[in-house]
């Protein structure tokens, strides 16, 4: 499907003082919604490096700061400016509980346990993915 818009992105998760909480950039536009750190695949470009690169971008980490969970993984499909667009997700741990320094497309960020999350990131597909992604860390 070519004509959809494709983008790419890790949900970051940490684990602290036994809880575990994931990382959401605010937008710094409207309608100012929440997301993992996530951009558009550049021409050429592959979703895993789209999403290694946007992370850099967005958060600040790079790649030896996390881990990837290769194998767990997920692609969203909505409307966003009246197209196509999806959104491959990896979920990938902080190895340090580090500072995350902000780019210029979001005005905030937040750590979030699993129930804050799904509330504040407010869509369906993104609630479904985080709590399948809350699985697969609590099997681990
Ligand atoms: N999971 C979702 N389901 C439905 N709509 C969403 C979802 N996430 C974001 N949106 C909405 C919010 C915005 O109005 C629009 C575009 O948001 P988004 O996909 O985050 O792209 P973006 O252009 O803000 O950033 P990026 O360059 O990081 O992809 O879609
Ligand atoms: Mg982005």
């Amino acid at each position: 499907m070519s004509n959809v818009v494709r983008a790419a992105g890790l949900v970051i998760y940490r684990q602290v003082a036994g809880k575990t909480e994931y990382l959401l950039l605010q937008a710094s536009y409207p309608p100012y919604h929440w997301t993992p750190p996530k951009g558009h695949v550049d021409p050429g470009e592959d979703e895993w490096t789209a999403a290694l690169r946007e992370t850099k971008e967005e958060a600040n980490l790079d790649r030896t700061q996390y881990t990837v969970h290769e194998d767990c993984h997920e692609t969203l499909y909505y409307q966003a400016k009246r197209k196509a667009k999806s959104v491959k997700y990896w979920l990938a741990k902080l190895n340090n509980p580090d500072d995350v320094k902000l780019s210029h497309e979001h005005q905030s960020w937040k750590w979030a346990e699993l129930e804050e999350t799904v509330k504040t990131a407010d869509y369906k597909e993104m609630e479904d993915l985080f709590r399948k992604f809350a699985a697969y860390i609590a099997k681990l």
